[in-house]
């Protein structure tokens, strides 16, 4: 090379690589400590994860569920006339349970919506879980907005909704879609096609890119949304996850032996569907999905995006009143953050009273 009477550039125009000449006392300060004291909070606090599951009866979704947690949880109350129940109206219960692991503890609960779809008219059958998503997100801003406000305010809200399709081959019907187009605004939807060992690879992969093209046709949102990615990286990786959902889960509650070797899986008249086998079924990637890679993503969409939706929309359609009933003196939210007495009048929509 011919240095070529390159003038010495001044300290701030040094690139990233090169190395500063002023005092570096010695470099390291310590900061990826954070990341171990992050972990022991965390650890410490535990996290809660919320998730429901919608689809027809016998579909298959307890047996889902105790798959993905391996029987840790169990969806259904242990009430014993649970199942000789039958609703004439979709009515939601939750079941919650600690689940510990390597000293890490999770209160996972399971949001069950029986009584989905499996009624004569099904005209209206998504209100309740629409209802029971939005009052989460209003119990919380409630709670956020409170003066004396909890450290950790208890987080009921929907992380995750597991959509069961029936794997019947055919498109979305009207009721999926009515379902997923309203609920995926609000909530991060998860579509699975049920009982997937009952159709063969060619109509499973057939029906997958039918489904597919029912979702972008309809104007259907489901988790991981495009808009959401947060970098290249994260779009490459949700692109291969975008590119085979829904995912086709089987599920099981016995164990088989395979080669020797104790396996999840269903019999089949064609042999044994191992059902954590990526090569059988898709269960693996949904678990992986839902718990290894985006539980975290899950939880943070559902604040950063889905409550915070609702939170823009509630406060801007009105501003928020802490305050007695119509007549006496209250606390008036405005829209900004703003705080100001008031007199409370019926004209000013009225989202709860707080005596303090
Ligand atoms: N072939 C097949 N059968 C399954 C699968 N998962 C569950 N089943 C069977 O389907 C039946 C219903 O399963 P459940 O898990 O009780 O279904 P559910 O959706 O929870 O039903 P409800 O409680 O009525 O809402 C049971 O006999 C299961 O053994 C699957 O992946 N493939």
């Amino acid at each position: 090379g011919v240095a070529l009477g390159v003038l010495p550039l001044p300290k701030l125009f040094l690139g990233p690589g090169q190395p500063s000449k002023g005092p570096d006392l010695l470099g390291y300060v310590g900061i990826e400590a954070v990341l171990d004291q992050m972990r022991r909070k965390t650890m410490k606090a535990g996290f809660e994860f919320n998730i429901m599951v919608v689809g027809q009866s016998g579909l298959g979704k307890s047996t889902l569920v105790n798959t993905l947690f391996k029987s840790k949880v169990s969806r259904k109350s242990c009430s014993p006339n649970y199942e000789e129940k039958i609703s004439k109206t979709v009515q939601l219960q939750s079941v919650s349970h600690v689940i510990e692991e390597k000293g890490v503890r999770m209160k996972l609960t399971v949001i069950d919506t029986p009584g989905f779809g499996d009624q004569i008219n099904n005209d209206r059958c998504w209100e309740p879980v629409l209802k029971h998503v939005n009052e989460q997100y209003e119990k919380y801003l409630k709670e956020e907005l409170r003066v004396n406000r909890q450290r950790k305010i208890p987080d009921t809200r929907v992380h995750c909704c597991i959509y069961f399709l029936p794997a019947s081959g055919h498109w979305l019907r009207p009721i999926d879609v009515e379902f997923m187009k309203r609920l995926g605004k609000i909530v991060s939807i998860v579509p699975v096609i049920a009982k997937a060992d009952t159709l063969t690879l060619e109509e499973r992969t057939e029906f997958k890119q039918r489904i597919r093209q029912d979702l972008v046709a309809n104007g259907i949102q489901v988790y991981p949304q495009k808009e959401n990615d947060e970098d290249a990286e994260e779009r490459l990786l949700n692109n291969t996850i975008r590119e085979s959902i829904p995912f086709a889960v089987v599920g099981t509650d016995r164990e088989h032996q395979v080669n020797g070797h104790r396996v999840l899986g269903r019999k089949t008249k064609w042999g044994i569907v191992e059902v954590e086998n990526v090569a059988h079924c898709e269960f693996a990637n949904l678990r992986d999905l839902l718990i290894r890679s985006h539980l975290e993503d899950l939880k943070q969409v559902t604040h950063d995006v889905h409550y915070e939706t609702y939170r823009v929309q509630r406060l801007t359609a009105g501003a928020v009143h802490q305050g007695g009933p119509n007549g006496t003196m209250c606390t008036h939210v405005w829209k900004d953050g703003l705080k100001g007495p008031l007199v409370n009048t019926p004209f000013l929509s009225i989202l709860y009273y707080e005596s303090y």
